[in-house]
């Protein structure tokens, strides 16, 4: 791995991810110098690509030289002829041979080039997502992200191998046979820039046709898995509804109309392709025609109508190469354009430079805190007051749209106050870095968000050296230790995918034991609205005790008890604080909250 990088390195004084974002806000609206760009420092790889190229395709090129030479001399009657034959069929072999390492080391410099361009690229994008702000991931669809990293790296990445091995690979075949035509008989040479382009586009265009076809059956096959998929799944729904022959007649239906569509592609492929063939070998014939007029005219020698019609193959089919090319090198620009959306984007939480915070005691104060989404002209928070203690539990409530969860996301600094300030022991959240805020955090999440892998990976996700013993005192604290103990595996127990192999209730368990292992000063709960059983709620419940002591904590409360646990409760409403106080101070006010936990009881 690390020789890899070091092989692929672009050697710049920055990191690969700095140096993939420069290049592309140096060369911004420049697909193709873009391009070029990412390979800076990698040219030298292509050049002795392409010298490998050469050198592993002379065999190929040479072939029809030798065998004009050969017939040329029997033909003639040469008394060299049986030694020239000898010499002929060594170089060849020789050439030939040569062909395997000289493929080895072309693959191997052609992929550390684009290998290179095509991990750096994705690095860069998966380092730009990291530091990109919770609004842009809220209004960018993951898998248009996802798409972008996967897919459109790979599209670059064929770009690059189009533009500069295959055009390259085309343009040296072309040339060989051209300048090797040129010197031997002018009017052969007149003769093949005259009819390769006939010939070429006449082919392009039915290959065209043929590949229009094929899309439309490749949609239609997809619509169908599409569909077959759905069918799958509604089985249940199918079956509980005794709509089974519906289905099947629905699905014969589509099944048909792609058996159609691929009956018609056949026909179309025979008809098309055959036509296609049909024009190149009569193209061929003529070549055969006209350069056996000149050999019998004696402008040129026998041997070389052989040599010509290989070469006019080659020519003719190259040609069409660049043609089919096209539609890659199209997609390719669009993805480097489609890349740059991302790395280019200016919407990042920027920390550089801002104050570092050591300790944290957790002090909060909302000093007049407005606030709306972009896409939302109307003020979510408009001038809210609210200051909570260090150590202290705030329970958030409010009607739902009250904007609760964006005070928790002021909180944890995913969004920075329009106007007014959030302070965090009297200092300016907006003026610190807040990665080392953050180390003093913990979010519990409203649905626990788990990965696949270990329960125990899951707990410590980001902590470094936890030692056996804290591992266990906050298993116990979170209320884990019999779950565990039920397990097989215990702790190394895979909880699947998004830790679907565990039931809601414990999924919010560990979520809590990934809070308490990081000892943190300021917990942020989204509490899950999640009907739990009363044996669930209970064990939640005491893990949350444990997690929120001498804690500042902000939660949106949904349940009844941690509203009477919390120290003060806080009624959201039109955007600001409308009741602050206790519980039993709230309830005998007789107001908002009296009127929330009416509707509620
Ligand atoms: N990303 C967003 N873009 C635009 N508007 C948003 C966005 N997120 C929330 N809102 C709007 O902001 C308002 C407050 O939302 P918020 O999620 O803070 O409410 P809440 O009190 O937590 O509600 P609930 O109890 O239902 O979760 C709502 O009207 C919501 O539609």
């Amino acid at each position: 791995m690390k020789d890899f990088e070091a092989k692929t390195s672009p050697k710049k004084k920055m990191d690969t991810e700095s140096w993939f974002i420069e290049c592309y806000r140096n060369n911004q609206g420049h697909p193709l110098r873009t391009l070029m760009h990412l390979y800076k420092g990698n040219y030298h790889k292509f050049v002795m690509a392409v010298i490998c190229f050469f050198a592993k395709h002379a065999c190929v090129w040479v072939l029809p030289i030798i065998t004009a030479n050969i017939i040329n001399d029997v033909t003639a009657h040469n008394p060299d002829t049986f030694r020239n034959i000898l010499f002929y069929s060594i170089l060849e072999a020789g050439l030939i041979l040569l062909n395997i390492p000289m493929n080895y080391l072309y693959t191997s410099y052609k992929s550390l080039a684009t290998r290179y361009a095509e991990t750096g690229l994705r690095k860069a994008l998966i380092r730009k997502l990291q530091q990109l702000s919770i609004s842009y991931h809220v209004e960018t669809q993951s898998g248009r992200l996802q798409s972008k990293i996967m897919r459109d790296v790979e599209a670059v990445e064929g770009l690059s191998t189009q533009l500069f091995l295959s055009i390259l690979n085309i343009a040296l075949n072309i040339g060989v046979a051209l300048v090797v035509t040129i010197s031997k008989s002018r009017i052969v040479f007149i003769f093949f820039l005259l009819t390769t382009p006939v010939a070429a586009i006449t082919m392009v265009t039915f290959r065209n046709i043929m590949k229009k076809r094929n899309t439309e059956f490749r949609k239609e096959m997809e619509e169908t898995s599409a569909r077959v998929m759905e069918m799958v799944e509604l089985v249940p729904v199918t079956r509980a509804h005794a709509l089974e022959d519906e289905e099947v007649s629905k699905m014969s239906g589509q099944l048909f109309a792609v058996a159609e569509k691929g009956y018609k592609l056949d026909l179309i492929q025979a008809l098309f392709g055959s036509v296609g063939w049909a024009v190149f070998q009569i193209f061929q014939v003529i070549c055969l025609a006209f350069t056996g007029y000149l050999a019998i005219g004696g402008k040129i020698q026998a041997g070389d109508i052989t040599l010509y019609q290989s070469y006019f193959a080659t020519v003719v089919n190259q040609v069409s190469s660049i043609v089919t090319l096209l539609p890659t090198i199209a997609k390719g620009i669009e993805s480097v354009n489609s890349i740059g959306e991302v790395l280019l984007s200016e919407d990042i939480e920027n920390n550089e430079g801002k104050e570092k915070l050591e300790q944290v005691t957790g002090t909060f104060d909302f000093e007049d805190v407005c606030f709306h989404y972009k896409n939302n002209e109307h003020n979510v928070l408009n001038h809210l007051n609210l200051h909570v203690k260090a150590g202290e539990t705030i329970a958030l409530v409010g009607e739902s749209g009250a904007g609760k969860s964006t005070i928790l996301n002021l909180v944890i600094g995913f969004h920075q106050a329009e106007s007014g300030k959030v302070l965090i022991d009297g200092k300016d959240l907006s003026k610190i870095d807040l990665r080392t805020y953050r180390k003093h955090l913990a979010v519990v999440p409203q649905t626990s968000i788990l990965f696949s892998g270990t329960i125990r990976d899951n707990i410590t996700y980001g902590c470094e050296n936890v030692s056996e013993e804290q591992l266990q005192n906050v298993i116990k604290a979170a209320n884990l230790s019999d779950l565990i103990a039920s397990l097989p595996k215990g702790l190394d127990t895979m909880v699947g995918e998004h830790g679907g192999k565990l039931s809601g209730g414990q999924r919010q368990r560990i979520s809590i034991a990934r809070a308490l292992i990081r000892d943190p000063k300021v917990i942020v709960l989204d509490e899950a609205t999640s009907a739990l059983d009363s044996i669930s709620e209970k064990l939640i419940q005491q893990a949350l005790n444990n997690l929120t002591e001498g804690r500042t904590t902000f939660i949106v409360a949904h349940r009844l008890s941690t509203i009477r646990d919390a120290d003060r409760i806080a009624v959201i409403a039109d955007g600001h604080c409308t009741e602050y106080g206790t519980y039993d101070e709230l309830m005998a006010l007789k107001g908002e909250f009296y009127q929330l936990k009416q509707i509620q009881s």
